[in-house]
């Protein structure tokens, strides 16, 4: 097999398709290397000093995890100095953080989820990153969180790692999903899955079960419904996974299909569901879409959210094309 790396498959998606311009590619490289360092942190475990709690809190109240702290610090610092940035947003800062002195100012903003699924981290699960890019506003003088709210639709690329069994890149920058296998010896990624393909009927759903209590009648009829099986209105037997890490449960449907579904729930009805709509569902909608799959909140595409703050909170819906239809039906009857 012929290897090709992540910057020859860059370079060669620029000549192709003229989407991937220098300053773009040099910021996905800069994104790719700080993953890297991460995933070398999490392969070491206890003995990097990196698992436990740091004793802080994020913005959102969550309990910050040492590791959630690390990664953020390491995207900041390779992004700071190599990326071609205006800011950055991380579900791990209350507010942006524009890049100093850069004159002229950087085309492009960085958004990311430095560390997502947790609660994985100590237990030796699967975790990842996600991040999302967006283009600076043409004439921006000083970057302000409002320059962030565009709709997940005007994404230029967005991507994320998975740290498993193997660390894997997995990216779209609007022309199809690819995946790229860290090559641990050689420090390189390496193309390995070309187009990935979700899909369109699975027999698969993702979703953490112990709020069924908490959930509105639509996501209980559809659940329900799976769950009778063969002799229900299906009329065929579903299983049911769920990793708790958004990323390997993505993962897992981009290469052999599912729903992966966080809906929002009667708990708090301030906070529409769990997952952030700038680092986690966003990204994840451009992928999923980009790989035939769809990605709804329930009502509507995700991708056409108008975002009214940075850490704001949706619904999730996303995988098979056909399952993310039915759901969403069920929501408008
Ligand atoms: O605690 P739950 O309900 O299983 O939540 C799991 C979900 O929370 C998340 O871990 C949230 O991400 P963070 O770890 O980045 O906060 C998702 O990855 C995952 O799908
Ligand atoms: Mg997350
Ligand atoms: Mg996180």
């Amino acid at each position: 097999m012929k290897r090709i790396s992540l910057t020859q498959y860059l370079v060669e998606e620029q000549r192709l398709h003229d989407n991937i311009p220098a300053s773009l590619r040099l910021l996905i490289e800069v994104v790719a290397r700080a993953c890297k360092t991460i995933s070398h942190s999490v392969g070491k475990g206890a003995l990097g000093d990196i698992l436990g709690s740091a004793d802080t809190e994020n913005i959102q109240g969550e309990v910050q995890k040492k590791l959630d702290v690390i990664s953020n610090e390491i995207l900041l610092e390779a992004n700071e100095w190599g990326g071609h940035l205006a800011a950055m947003a991380s579900e791990e800062m209350e507010s942006i953080h524009p890049i100093p002195n850069r004159y002229p100012m950087g085309e492009y903003m960085l958004l990311f989820d430095p560390l997502d699924g947790s609660s994985n981290i100590d237990v030796n699960v699967s975790i990842g990153t996600i991040f999302s890019v967006l283009k600076a506003p043409e004439g921006m003088s000083q970057p302000t969180e409002q320059d962030f709210m565009q709709p997940g639709s005007q994404q230029v690329a967005a991507g994320y790692a998975v740290y498993g069994p193997q660390t894997m890149l997995v990216l779209t920058t609007g022309n199809g999903v690819n995946c790229f296998t860290l090559d641990r010896e050689m420090g390189s990624w390496v193309l390995t899955q070309k187009g990935m393909r979700i899909p369109e009927e699975t027999k698969e759903f993702s979703i953490n079960m112990s709020n069924q209590r908490h959930w509105y009648p639509p996501v209980q009829r559809y659940i329900a419904e799976m769950l009778e099986g063969k002799t229900g209105p299906r009329a065929k037997d579903f299983n049911m996974r769920w990793i708790a890490s958004m990323v390997a449960d993505v993962h897992r449907i981009l290469n052999r299909g599912g729903i992966f579904m966080y809906p929002a729930d009667a708990r708090d009805p301030s906070q529409p569901g769990k997952l952030r709509l700038m680092y986690e569902a966003n990204p994840m909608a451009m992928i999923v879409e980009q790989a035939g799959g769809a990605a709804t909140d329930g009502k509507g595409r995700i991708l056409d959210i108008p975002p009214a703050k940075l850490h704001q909170r949706v619904p999730v819906f996303l995988g098979s094309k056909s399952e993310v239809e039915r759901v969403t039906g069920y929501h408008a009857e």
